[in-house]
Formats: structure tokens, sequence, C-alpha cells
């Protein structure tokens, strides 16, 4: 290994507490810590994942070729039952994949689940292990050219037939083809495909079918289906996501997936599950995925990248006549970074929370209780699009800081944005997601006007919250709690309020909530910050006594609470709460914060611990150093294979010339 670039190794010796120990934290103990560095390094260890040719100086259809041969070359691992704990599959993933999507992305993430949690035991008995075995290849397709966000209106219909006990799958307009579905162009052989079900003439609304696409012999798509990819996108161009269109495609009746529905032969409709939108299952374990395996590692490889590049990068002057400084040594720098690579801390452990929530809850509601079913909505909606948004954010503001290097694909942060900002949209449009947060916010409000108490992550709503701010200059976490509570609980108040009020005024219902939309959405967004600023500090207090690294994230938890504090001071000084001098301190800490966290900053983006094939970044480079092979990339450009390139024969010469060598 290259020797690493002094004024990286000068920032790691400087730093204060072991990034090996915090490492530990981040992935939930040592033994996890250990094992996810066992399965990367095989796989790093092994040509099939690392080799290849460079994933930016390939066309798309190459891109997409080589993800199939890397999804061979996994499922092949699979099979020999390696990958049985879902977390080695994982990590193997992420290293096979860095920052892009897996033709069987859909697959593991959509298509099984569904099978293993919306089918009776029968089925799943009999399509949960071909699809495990990769027998079949599946994917999730519920959304429409039409419709996305708007399930209740999907048109494609599934009209069961009693006479031969088939459902008859129809797209019935254009609007209606299927459109999105990661796998779905090329790669899956079958699909869960979600359809509005009609029985007689009544229609059921969406329901989940199990649906054969393509012959597992050779691949040819099955009669009165048309299926395709849906063109270059944004990001995520190793996936095909694609379209689907049906022409009366029949199926048999056992293909409903019927854990929460049966259709019985004559065509009785039987529901099973208790809450009506138990089929959107799916949905819920996705998000609450989002937020650590999205949202946060996306912004923690953007920090990762930025910090590190800001302690090789040298410009400018610090000390008049003195020699040109880090730039994360200027005020300003530090001001993009740090706040940014706070909020990454604060979103890990709220996804580590979500994760262990879901998990959690679905145990419950499988075995029938589905008490906190609405919660565990609310909260993985809120928090989905609360940190999918401010890693977005976060990630650009990593590339800016990187000035213009920032802007090449060498630095790797264009492809992590466009992987991580399709998570703004998928899986729910973020406004979308805060409004049925929203709904939650608001059905809890009125139960808190009533008298009645709130539980769970709304509990703050019933509870009396301080008229006056008493933070002062220790930061206590929870006085700064307090804080975010009243800001939430205000916000909410207020939006619940004119709802009301709108609708004494004579507004029907519905006609009242659009126009209180935006500031629900701000409530839901106040709300979900007050719980992330929540989970931080439940993070710090159930530490065990590392005494160096309970002081690093403390000033981590205090610098993210008080930017925020100072993005949305209107909110939290506006009727009063707060002082305008409480705001000026607030302010000032931030700045002191930074000065206080700046020397651990390499080291609070190394206990990522990404190894630098999954960062893919010159910049970021563990070693530091970065010109020699930015230098090296740029030779490796495939515009430089030749000395003159093809395009000068074919259309400069001719001009330049007057003749033409072709
Ligand atoms: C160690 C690690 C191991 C872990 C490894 C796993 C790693 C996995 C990593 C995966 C990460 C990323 C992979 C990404 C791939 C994703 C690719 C993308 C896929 C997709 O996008 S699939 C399509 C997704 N589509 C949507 O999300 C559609 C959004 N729309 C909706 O959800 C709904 O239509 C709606 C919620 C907006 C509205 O629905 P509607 O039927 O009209 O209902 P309403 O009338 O509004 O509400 C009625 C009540 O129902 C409640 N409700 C709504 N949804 C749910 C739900 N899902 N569950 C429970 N309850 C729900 C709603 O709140 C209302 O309740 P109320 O009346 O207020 O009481
Ligand atoms: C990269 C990517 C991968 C995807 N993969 C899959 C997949 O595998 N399977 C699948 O089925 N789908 C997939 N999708 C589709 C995805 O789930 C939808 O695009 C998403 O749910 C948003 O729906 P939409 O496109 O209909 O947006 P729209 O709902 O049309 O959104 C447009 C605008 O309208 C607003 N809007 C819509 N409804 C409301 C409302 N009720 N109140 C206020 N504002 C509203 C939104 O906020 C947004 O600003 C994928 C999409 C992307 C981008």
């Amino acid at each position: 290994m290259a020797a690493v670039n002094p004024d990286l190794q000068s920032e790691r010796d400087g730093a204060t507490f072991d990034t090996n120990k915090l490492t530990f934290l981040l992935d939930g103990g040592e033994g996890m810590t250990e094992r996810r560095r066992e399965v990367e390094a095989e796989a790093l260890a092994d040509p099939e994942v690392t080799g290849g040719p460079h994933y930016h100086f390939m066309s798309r259809p190459e891109q997409y070729s080589d993800a199939v041969r890397k999804a061979v070359h996994y499922m092949k691992q699979a099979k020999t039952g390696k990958f049985d704990n879902p977390a080695d599959a994982h990590w193997y993933r992420n290293t096979l994949w860095p920052n892009e999507m897996a033709p069987i992305g859909l697959h593991t993430t959509m298509f099984l689940p569904t099978l293993e949690n919306n089918s009776s035991p029968e089925q799943k008995e009999k399509w949960a292990p071909l699809a495990k075995d990769f027998k079949i290849i599946g994917t999730y397709s519920q959304t429409e050219m039409g419709h996305g966000t708007n399930l209740k209106a999907l048109e494609t219909t599934a009209t069961y037939e009693p006479e031969l006990e088939q459902f008859i799958l129809h797209s019935p307009t254009l609007s209606s083809i299927k459109w999105w579905p990661g796998g779905l162009g090329k790669t899956s052989n079958f699909a869960v495909v979600m359809a509005s079900m009609i029985i007689k003439g009544k229609n059921y609304g969406m329901h989940p079918f199990i649906v054969q696409l393509r012959s597992l012999e050779d691949h040819t798509v099955i009669t009165g289906i048309e299926v395709g990819d849906i063109g270059p996108k944004f990001g995520f161009n190793t996936i095909d996501n694609g379209y689907l269109k049906f022409d009366h495609v029949r199926i048999p009746r056992e293909n409903l997936l019927m854990k929460n529905a049966v259709v019985e032969p004559d065509g009785t409709y039987v529901r099973i599950a208790k809450n009506e939108k138990a089929a959107y299952s799916t949905m819920i374990f996705v998000r609450a995925m989002i937020v650590l395996e999205v949202a946060t590692r996306g912004l923690a490889q953007a920090c990762t990248i930025a910090v590190r590049y800001s302690c090789v990068r040298r410009q400018s002057e610090l000390v008049p006549g003195g020699p040109e400084p880090k730039v994360l040594d200027f005020q300003t720098q530090q001001y993009k970074l740090l706040p940014v690579l706070a909020s990454c801390y604060a979103y890990w452990f709220s996804g580590l929370f979500i994760r262990m929530t879901y998990f959690q809850i679905n145990y419950e509601i499988q075995q029938g209780n589905i008490d906190l079913l609405p919660e565990l909505h609310a909260v993985s909606s809120g928090l989905k699009a609360f940190t999918s948004y401010g890693s977005m954010a976060g990630i650009e503001q990593c590339r800016l800081a990187c000035g213009g290097h920032g802007f090449s694909q060498a630095s790797g942060l264009p492809k992590i944005y466009t992987t991580m900002t399709a998570g703004c949209t998928y899986e729910g449009e973020n406004s979308v997601l805060y409004l049925q947060m929203a709904r939650y916010l608001m059905k809890s409000f009125l139960q808190a006007e009533k008298g009645e108490t709130t539980t769970n992550s709304v509990a703050y709503l019933s509870k009396k919250n301080l008229d006056k701010c008493v933070l002062g200059a220790t930061l206590s976490p929870d006085t700064i709690i307090a804080a975010y509570e009243h800001r939430a609980a205000r916000l909410v108040r207020k939006a619940g309020l004119r709802v009301n009020a709108l609708e004494a005024a004579g507004k029907p219902y519905h006609e009242a909530w659009n126009l209180t939309s935006v500031q629900f959405t701000k409530a839901a967004e106040a709300h979900c910050h007050y719980f992330v600023v929540l989970k931080f500090a439940d993070t710090l207090e159930e530490m065990e006594d590392e005494a160096e690294i309970h002081n690093v994230l403390l000033q981590l938890f205090q610098l993210y609470a008080c930017y925020g504090i100072t993005n949305y001071a209107a909110d939290f000084t506006e009727d009063g709460f707060m002082s305008q001098e409480q705001l000026d301190m607030v302010r000032l800490r931030v700045l002191d914060l930074m000065a206080d966290i700046r020397p651990n900053a390499v080291a609070l983006v190394d206990s990522f611990d990404y190894p630098d094939h999954i960062l893919g970044s010159v910049l970021g480079r563990y070693d530091g150093n970065v010109y020699e092979n930015l230098y090296k990339w740029a030779k490796d450009s495939p515009l430089n294979k030749t000395e003159v390139h093809d395009s000068y024969y074919k259309y400069l010469q001719p001009m330049i010339t007057g003749k033409s060598n072709l």
C-alpha cells in the first residue's frame, strides 16, 4: 500500500479517540464490525467483484451488462448458502455494487419480502424457496405511468373469472402501463404485480399477484405481455427500470398472494388482515431501511470524501504570507462540512433505531397485533422523507466543498448523489410521506386537545411543554430536546388549529386540509427533526463508558442541534420561546463547536469505515494520494486512447484543412 499523505496522517495522529471503537458503535457491536469486515475483505479479494471494466468509462448498456455479470456472480455465491444471514448478503452486495442499484436489487429488497410477508403458508412454501435460490428472478411492479402516489387509482385490473378460477390481468389504458419497477425491463422473469382486483363487477382495490413475465427456458416474453426498459435516467443506470403492459393475461386464482385476503373458487372475497393497508407492508419495510441503508450511508460516504480531501487540499492563505493551509482550516469550509457530518451521525442513530423498531413491530404484526402499525407507518414515512432530503442536500454540499474536482466523476460524488437522490422520490415521494405523518400528527393533536395522553413518538404533544427556553451555555441534551419539542408541538398545534378554524368557517375537511398542508409538512419536518435529536440524545445516554467517544459525540449532538436552531431560528423565536440573546449564543456555539470538532474530523469519517472500493473516489482515498491518482484517472479516460480522436477526421479536419483522410 502507498504511503499515506502526511497531511492526512497528521490528522489521524491528532485524533482524541479510537476510531475502531466508534465503528463498533455504528455497526451495532464489535462482532458486527468484524463480520462486516470479513465479508467485505472476501469480496474485495475477488477479481469478479473488484475487476471488470471501469464504471465511469462504460456506456449505459455496458454498465447494465456488467451489473448482470456481477448479479450472476452474487447469485452463485448466495446459492452456496454463505449469505444466510441477511446482513452478510447486504455487505457483500454493497461491495459488489457500490452506490449502484443491482439489476436484482428489487428481487432481494421487495420481491422476496413481499412473497414472504403477503403469502399464505402454502404459497410461501411454494414461492419463497424458488426466489431464494434464484430459480425465479422477480421485481415489485406497482407504479404505473399515470399513478405512483395514488394507489387507489391504479388502473391495472385483475378480473376474476370463477368458471376457470383465473384472474385476467389487463392494462386498459396507456397510463395504466406499469412504469419504473427496477429490474423489470430486461432482468426479471417474474413480478409481484399490484393490481386492482375486480370480482363480479366490484373493485376490491390493490392486491398483490405473482405473475410470470418471461420463459424460464429462453427468457422470451409470455404471450399477452409487453415488457422493456424505460431508458436512461438521472442515475440508477445499472438497473433496468422497466415498463409492463398486459393484454388479457390469465393467471391461476392461486397467484393472488393470500395472506391478507382470500378469493374462494366461487369468487367469494374474504378479508383476513385486520388493517386494510396490509398490502402496503413491503413499502413500510423499505422506507424503514432507506433511512440508514440509503440516506445515511450515502451521506457518510460523501462526508468521508469531502472531509479527507479538505485535509489534503491546500489553498490560499490563513496567515498573511504563511503557507497554504488545509482548506478545512477555513471556518467557512468547516461550516460547509461539519454540520453535515453531525447530521450524518444524527441520521445514523435514527436509522439504527427505526431498523430495530421495524423488526420488533413487524414481528408483532405477524402475530396479529396491529396496534403499533400507525406509529410504524408514520415514523418510517417521516424519517424516510427527512433523512433522504437532508442527505441529498448534504451530499451536494460535500460536492461543492470539493471545488472543481468535486464536479468530476473522479470525486465519486456525482454517482453518490444521483443514486441517493432517487430515494427522495421512490418508495413514496417525500412531500406525500410527510403528509402521511401529518395525518398522524393531526389525529394525535386532536387527542391531546381532548385531554387524552398521546404516546410513543408523539408523547410530547400531550405533555405540558415549557413556555420559555432554558437553553444555556452548557447545552444539556434535556434542554435541547425541550426546545425541539416546543417547536414541533407549536407547529403541529398551529396547523391543527387552522384546520379546525377553516372547518368552523365552513370549509369541508379536505379543503381545510389542503389549505393547511404546507404548514403541516413543516410541522411534520419539525417533528422528525425533534425525533432525530431525541434519538441522538438517547444514544448518548445509553452509551457505555467510552469517555473519549462520548465527548466527541456530545459535541456532534450539540452541533447538530444548534445548527438546526440557527437554520430554523424563526420557529424557535417567533413566539418568544427563545430570546434573541439565546439565539445569538447558539449561533456562536456553532462556531465554537466546529473548532472543537475540527481536530477529530478525519477520525470521525474514518470511523464510517468505508473501503476505497466502496467510496469509488480519487479525492476520498484513505491514503490521501489525490493528485497522482487524478492524473492517472485522466490518462485512463477513453478519449485519451488515441492521440488524435476519430472526430477530428470526421468533422474538424475537413473544416480546418479542407480535406479528409476518412
Ligand atoms: C444489516 C442490514 C440488513 C438489512 C438489509 C436490507 C437492506 C435493504 C436496503 C433497501 C434499501 C433500498 C432499496 C431501494 C429500492 C427501492 C426501489 C423503489 C421501489 C418503489 O418505489 S415501489 C413503489 C412505492 N410506492 C409508494 O411508496 C406509493 C406511495 N403511496 C402510498 O403509499 C399511498 O398511496 C398513500 C400512503 C400516499 C395513500 O394511500 P391511500 O390508500 O390513498 O390511503 P389514505 O387514504 O391516504 O390513508 C388511509 C389510511 O391508511 C394509512 N396508511 C397509508 N399507508 C399505510 C401503510 N403503508 N401502512 C399502514 N397504514 C397506512 C393512512 O395513514 C391512513 O390512516 P388514517 O386514516 O389516517 O388513520
Ligand atoms: C429510481 C426509481 C426507482 C423506482 N422503482 C420502483 C419500483 O421498483 N417499483 C415501483 O412500483 N415503483 C418504482 N418507482 C416509482 C416510485 O415509487 C414513484 O415514482 C413514487 O412513488 C412517486 O410517485 P409518482 O411518480 O406518481 O409521483 P407524483 O405523485 O406524480 O408526484 C409529482 C408531484 O406531485 C405531488 N403530489 C402527488 N400527490 C400528492 C398529494 N396527495 N398531496 C400533495 N402532493 C402530491 C408530489 O409531492 C410531487 O411533487 C421508482 C421510481 C424511481 C424514481
